[in-house]
């Protein structure tokens, strides 16, 4: 493609950016060209890649590929780019007369380049002193040299990012983060990077400092381990705080190999630093990401607001009476008692909240109170009138569309809904909801701060429902926001016992309902129409998979439909190796086949992979199930990069092979990542040596995934267990939030203890330790400071 073998560039004014995501920097324009060393023949060409600053109208020079993308043709594809150099003596003259240096025309521009030589702008960026001749103010003069260095200095920072070993996207990242100060900055303190950047881990920084000469207990050192440690214990426990004796013991086996005498003073005087900077928070001797303390306030804060301004509503109670009797015709139902409560409370307070297993009716309800709720208040269901005033969403694109096809009203995302675009910004938004009745289904799912994102865009006025299963697993992310809410007593609830699915051949709703009752019947392990129990151990499970599977595929079902869920990524009974051996199963290797492998991992066609991040700019969210429709290796394309091409759901993507980390076989998911998602088919292995794992909620939520079929296999005594295994709740601060903020007297709060104290204890528990009183890893016998270092 190129004239001779150096990389291929392209010279030329960038015309148009016609896409930029703000996240990873990506961005797609059109250059006009000026001058290439590759055979492209046309005036114009589409450049992409991450770029810190790009600005219409000034000249780059891109080094990179072309590339031939599926969809929009061939484009060049950047991998390192130079704002310009004006280069000889006329571009130069030019440079320093344009609209950039006010005050400076073609005759001075002449004088600096007769001066200073063709290497003007190297000359004034390293001498200060190199205008002087000019004679000019030492405004004008500085003004001149702060407006050539600001150009360097991007170029200067993105490089050294690079040898520092970040990558495109990362040192678009930091750059957009620190601007001209990035070099700076992270010199000074490279842990800080921890808490500005995502993707950047304590173990990253941590090699970054050793490179700068930070080392052993230096307080920036201590300070980012505090950091990142707080985070991980948050991500691991799903609690929104973290025990502050624990946090430091932890701490300790990080820093362990460098413990000085005075560590203990430092790790104090680290963590008070924190406190006073805003970034964590110390109460009742727990440690809380500042930021996620103040969401639980804020959402305490937010739905008092909403109470307060709560009007009441302007119809009688005969006109209810008599719209529930015109409700029940119109949907043909006769609702049960709680049913009808529940319409009644959530069309007459501010805040409702409804839980209930599947087929209680939630649907149901939310049916009827859309319907009365525009009825009483003279709104037309018509989403394309003014007056339509209603917003209904959910966490998840199936439940959304679950809802949309349920009502037949528009549903979306709590993300769309909101503008959100799935990033870590989206904490900073601050949206605003414009609707009168606000609706979320699928409540158990939604985390702290989504919710606190939520509850806070509400306006005065706005009646909300929040319906959800309870009894579900938490959210992914930080908190049990439903269940706290329904513990607090501080709303109406209605809790949906009552099972109206009416299918003779179904017994699969009434075992989630035994299981979440607790109630362990031998009719668990007898075979039904739509369910089965195979009995074996671990060993056999991979087998026993395998001719289910065949059965299944014999039997006429899509593997598509068919989902194993599994609780754990390792082991027999695992996820990645049933992934494996159903993949043989069902899309095996044969001659002439083509394969791909990325590690231990093999792709072919046909193979089932699910989506493990958010990429807007491809419209693929986390939790997407597809298909791989095309390989094309390195020798067939002309990025010469291994290439898959994945079919979601009619969204074909691309993904490059550095891009694969994004996928995985999704034969067999893992049950927290199934949430949301429901099954014609599903396979649940569970074994004992998942039992440290195993609770109520999390057999629950495997098997009310299932619609049709339910297969579970593994052995009695485990599914026993995990059957009376209660689900240990989630640490948060939220109830107590709400018992503060509406001044309900909570049940025996614990006493207030301030800051201070808490310093204090851990002064001496870390002083015990460093007597060696206590052994730092006590209970951490299997467990080495790397497993908390960075998030795999
Ligand atoms: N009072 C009622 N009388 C008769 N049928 C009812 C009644 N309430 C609900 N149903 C029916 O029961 C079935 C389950 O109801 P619905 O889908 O609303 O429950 P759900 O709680 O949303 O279940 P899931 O969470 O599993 O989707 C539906 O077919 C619905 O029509």
């Amino acid at each position: 493609m190129t004239d001779s073998n150096e990389t291929p560039y392209f010279l030329g004014t960038v015309k148009a950016i016609f896409f930029e995501n703000p996240e990873n920097l990506y961005k797609i324009f059109t250059i006009k060209i000026k001058k290439t060393n590759t055979d492209w023949d046309a005036k114009d060409i589409v450049v992409t890649g991450s770029f810190g600053e790009i600005s219409e109208e000034e000249e780059y020079r891109f080094e990179g590929q072309i590339v031939d993308h599926p969809k929009y043709g061939k484009q060049f594809q950047a991998t390192s780019y130079q704002r310009s150099r004006p280069n000889g003596r006329k571009e130069l003259i030019s440079f320093f007369s344009s609209d950039e240096f006010p005050g400076i025309g073609k005759k001075k521009a002449e004088k600096i380049v007769d001066e200073l030589g063709n290497d003007a702008i190297d000359k004034i960026i390293k001498d200060p002193h190199a205008l002087d001749f000019l004679k000019l103010s030492a405004e004008k003069t500085q003004q001149i040299i702060e407006q050539i260095s600001n150009n360097h200095q991007t170029e200067q920072a993105l490089y050294q990012l690079n040898n520092y070993g970040f990558g495109p996207t990362l040192s678009a990242r930091i750059y957009q983060k620190y601007g001209v100060q990035t070099l700076k900055k992270i010199q000074a303190d490279p842990y800080q990077l921890v808490l500005d950047v995502k993707g950047v881990g304590f173990k990253r920084a941590d090699e970054l400092a050793r490179r700068l000469g930070i080392t052993g207990d230096d307080p920036r050192r201590i300070k980012g381990a505090l950091i990142q440690m707080t985070s991980s214990m948050i991500n691991e426990t799903g609690d929104t705080y973290v025990d502050g004796q624990e946090l430091i013991r932890r701490v300790m086996g990080v820093l362990r190999n460098n413990s000085t005498d005075d560590l203990s003073k430092k790790l104090v005087a680290g963590l008070r630093d924190l406190v006073k900077n805003g970034v964590l928070l110390v109460e009742d001797g727990n440690v809380y990401q500042k930021d996620l303390s103040d969401s639980e306030w804020s959402i305490a804060q937010s739905l008092k607001m909403i109470t307060d301004t709560f009007k009441g509503v302007s119809w009688k109670e005969r006109e209810m009476k008599k719209e529930l009797k015109k409700i029940e015709k119109q949907f043909k139902v006769k609702y049960d008692d709680s049913q009808e409560k529940a319409i009644r409370q959530s069309l007459t307070h501010p805040i409702f909240l409804l839980t209930g297993g599947p087929g209680t009716g939630k649907t149901t309800i939310i049916n009827a109170i859309v319907a009365a709720y525009a009825e009483l208040n003279d709104m037309p269901l018509d989403p394309n009138s003014d007056d339509y005033a209603i917003a209904l969403a959910a966490p998840t694109g199936r439940a959304a569309k679950h809802m949309s096809e349920a009502t037949g009203l528009p549903a979306m995302t709590i993300h769309r809904l909101l503008g959100l675009t799935g990033t870590e910004d989206d904490e900073y938004a601050e949206p605003s909801l414009d609707c009168k009745l606000l609706i979320i289904d699928e409540m158990s799912m939604v985390d702290t701060k989504l919710f606190k994102v939520l509850i806070t865009a509400v306006q005065p006025g706005t009646q909300i429902v929040l319906v959800g299963d309870r009894d579900q697993l938490p959210s992914v992310g930080p908190g049990q926001v439903f269940a706290d809410l329904i513990n607090s007593d501080a709303f109406p609830t209605t809790i949906l016992k009552n099972i109206h699915r009416q299918d003779e051949n179904s017994t699969i709703i009434q075992l989630a309902h035994d299981i979440n009752e607790g109630i362990v019947v031998d009719g668990i392990f007898q075979n039904r129409a739509d369910r089965s129990f195979i009995n074996c151990d671990s060993r056999n499970v991979p087998n026993v998979l395998s001719q289910i599977i065949s059965k299944s595929s014999e039997r006429g079902f899509d593997i598509a439909d068919v989902q194993v869920l599994a609780p754990m990524y390792r082991g027999q009974a695992g996820i990645d190796n049933l992934n494996y051996v159903i993949q043989n199963v069902v899309n095996p290797m044969k001659p002439k086949r083509k394969e791909v492998s990325m590690g231990n991992v093999k792709y072919r066609i046909n193979d089932k992979v699910v989506y493990l991040v958010n990429t807007p700019e491809d419209n693929v969210f986390n939790g997407e199930i597809g298909k791989i429709v095309g390989i094309i290796l390195a020798k067939e394309n002309t990025d010469h990069v291994d290439q898959l091409v994945i079919d979601f759901d009619g969204n074909e993507v691309t993904l490059n092979r550095k891009d694969w980390t994004n996928i995985s076989l999704a034969y067999c998911t893992s049950i927290h990542k199934s949430q949301g998602s429901e099954f014609e088919m599903v396979i649940l292995p569970l074994v004992n040596e998942e039992s440290r794992m195993l609770r109520r909620n999390l057999l629950y939520t495997a098997v009310t995934r299932a619609k049709r079929l339910l297969i579970m296999v593994g052995d009695r005594s485990t599914f026993e267990r995990s059957i009376k295994d209660q689900s240990s709740e989630r640490q948060t601060t939220l109830k107590q939030r709400i018992f503060t903020t509406f001044k309900i007297k909570g049940p025996d709060t614990p006493p207030k203890e301030t800051q201070e104290q808490a310093l204090i204890d851990y002064r001496l528990t870390l002083d015990m330790i460093m007597n060696n009183a206590i052994d730092p890893m006590i209970g951490m016998e299997h467990i080495t400071p790397q497993d908390f270092l960075e998030k795999k």
